[in-house]
């Protein structure tokens, strides 16, 4: 909770001038109070002479209260506005500064749940709120300090049940807190959900199983407004306390009040002028329960939030990593996802800076996990990773990611043009663009599109090809001078031709350190490899080239004759 201080205090100026803007609006509502009493002694005594200056002070003071209330308006509006998005591209850039591994641990509906409806929670239970109890502080202070000078034992009164109507509801204010973090956690689940169905639209018509989602949809939509519906129910019941006493109160101060009146010891306007200033001491007690209330169970969401943000990367990497210049090397890696099956078991692999690598095994056998656990996605495995001689952990992440790519199946891309694509909105001159679109096959696409490089790629690149995607992603390490290019074609739809001319155009680039995670076994590839690594059920179990692996007659072999039944023809 104490960071959101650093955001609620962000716009000082601001924050202040509210202050200054809800106390002049409470002073004048006081002032009304006054006002009234007077004009009620003025006619009772017959005062003629102050009836005029009494009608012009109170057209004075209704002036007042309209500028004040407006101008109390406009900067509280301005607070909400400069504060909220002040949050959240806060927590927006400190999720994009998370580390990947850290990224990847969050499901990223949950980031956007905290981004919109945990920001929502805390503007109206906290920021609206704190000021509405500075505001009634600042009543119930002025009324009391007039009230006392009227009548002490009427404050004392007022204090004994106004200090009973905040300790009752606080025994309920655990629970609401407790209830309105699962609500929270509610929201956070209903949005992922629904982000996961909306991507799998396809699945869902093609196996017409709308009614079974529409089913989860509604349990989950069930859960989120039932917590909802808890929280509502809590904050009636402090609600119903918060009345009872302050009705109580009101009640004692009208008989009280009445008392003194009818003793004579207070004029009939005085009277007034009590029952009013009790009302700004009443009111305020009523509110500040619950708000007081709403404000510390926004505690928990903090904490969530904070959590969520914590990035392990800041513990361990001390160490920067200029240029990639000898090899990454993996040294008896062992690695799991759940605790009862290993994905990778004791591998030891060696990739020499600028030679290719070409990893295969059949579907499961671990190709993904081991580049990813290059990559830096996991931290928790066994064994090292290490990259010139330098712990992969301890690796500035900034270092790394100049150094390694890896470019995947689904390339994102920016709805803006192929240049901007490739450039990613950094300043590189179209020379060095046009070299990279040379060296990544680019070259002949652009020369048939009317715009050339400046055509656009359409809303995630969907003028373009899957093939077309994946050359400008290669295009973009190549521009940023990754020195190791890993390339996930797994679950490549590319056609073997695609593919072929991918692979060979990035197989000629002499200063790469190329690692291919690849399905398609043809020669002609193949031989250009310095190494094929063979892996089955999470283990290395042949590494050689081509020619070496067929001479070998093991499984290497025997896959390459699944995928080409003739070999004598394929070769
Ligand atoms: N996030 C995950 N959580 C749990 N298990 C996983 C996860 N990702 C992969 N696995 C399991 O780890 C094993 C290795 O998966 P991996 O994706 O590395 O295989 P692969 O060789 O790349 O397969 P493919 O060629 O089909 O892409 C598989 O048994 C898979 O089910």
């Amino acid at each position: 909770m104490k960071k959101l201080y650093k955001y609620i205090f962000k716009y000082k100026l601001l924050f202040f001038t509210r202050i200054i803007t809800i106390s002049l609006a409470a002073l004048s509502a006081i002032a009304f109070d006054f006002m009234m009493g007077f004009i009620v002694d003025i006619f009772a005594n017959g005062e003629n002479s102050k009836f005029i200056p009494i009608i012009s002070a109170s057209i004075l003071l209704i002036i007042i209260m309209f500028i004040t209330e407006y101008i109390d308006g406009f900067v509280m509006s301005s607070y909400i506005k400069n504060t909220v998005n002040y949050l959240r591209t806060d927590i927006f850039s400190k999720i994009l500064s998370k580390d990947m591994k850290d990224f990847s641990l969050d499901n990223s509906g949950k980031y956007i749940s905290v981004l919109y409806n945990d920001i929502k929670i805390i503007e109206d239970s906290l920021l609206n709120n704190i000021f509405q109890v500075i505001s009634s502080f600042i009543s119930f202070t002025i009324s009391l300090v007039f009230l006392s000078s009227i009548s002490p034992t009427i404050v004392l009164f007022i204090s004994i049940f106004g200090v009973l109507g905040f300790v009752i509801p606080h025994a309920l204010s655990k629970k609401l807190t407790l209830e309105k973090n699962n609500y929270s956690h509610n929201l956070e689940d209903i949005t992922s959900v629904t982000k996961d169905l909306f991507s799998g639209f396809e699945v869902i018509k093609g196996f017409n199983i709308s009614s079974k989602i529409n089913t989860i949809f509604r349990n989950y939509s069930n859960t989120v407004e039932t917590t909802k519906r808890k929280c509502s129910i809590i904050e009636a019941i402090i609600k119903g306390f918060s009345l009872s006493f302050s009705v109580t109160i009101y009640l004692g101060v009208l008989i009280l009040g009445g008392y003194l009146m009818y003793r004579g010891e207070i004029s009939v306007g005085t009277a007034i002028i009590i029952i009013q200033l009790s009302t700004h001491i009443v009111g305020p007690v009523k509110i500040s329960i619950s708000l007081i209330n709403q404000i510390k169970s926004v505690s928990l969401i903090a904490d969530k939030i904070d959590n969520m943000l914590y990035d392990s990367s800041e513990d361990v990497e001390d160490t920067d990593l200029i240029s990639f210049e000898n090899s990454l090397e993996v040294k008896d890696l062992t690695f799991s996802y759940t605790a009862d099956r290993k994905a990778l078991s004791n591998i030891n692999l060696t990739f020499e800076k600028n030679k290719k690598y070409a990893i295969v095994g059949e579907s499961g056998c671990g190709k993904s996990t081991l580049i990813k656990l290059l990559m830096r996605y996991y931290k928790d495995y066994d064994g090292d990773i290490l990259l010139d001689n330098k712990d992969l952990h301890k690796i500035f992440s900034s270092d790394l990611y100049k150094n390694m790519s890896m470019i995947q199946q689904n390339v994102f891309m920016f709805d803006d043009s192929i240049k901007e694509n490739i450039k990613l909105f950094a300043n590189y001159s179209d020379e060095e663009v046009s070299n990279v679109c040379n060296r990544s096959g680019l070259s002949n696409l652009i020369s048939s599109l009317p715009k050339g490089i400046d055509s656009l790629v359409g809303e995630n690149g969907n003028k373009l090809s899957g093939g077309e995607k994946q050359r400008i992603a290669i295009a973009r390490a190549l521009i940023n001078n990754t020195q190791i290019l890993i390339l996930d074609e797994s679950t490549s739809a590319l056609d073997n031709e695609t593919a072929y001319n991918l692979e060979s155009s990035l197989l000629k680039l002499y200063d790469l350190t190329l690692i291919v995670v690849t399905h398609k076994l043809i020669k002609n590839i193949l031989i250009n490899y310095d190494e094929i690594i063979v892996m089955k059920d999470g283990m290395v179990i042949e590494k050689g080239s081509f020619e070496y692996l067929i001479n070998l007659k093991g499984y290497f072999y025997s896959l390459y004759y699944i995928q080409n039944d003739d070999i004598s023809l394929s070769e």
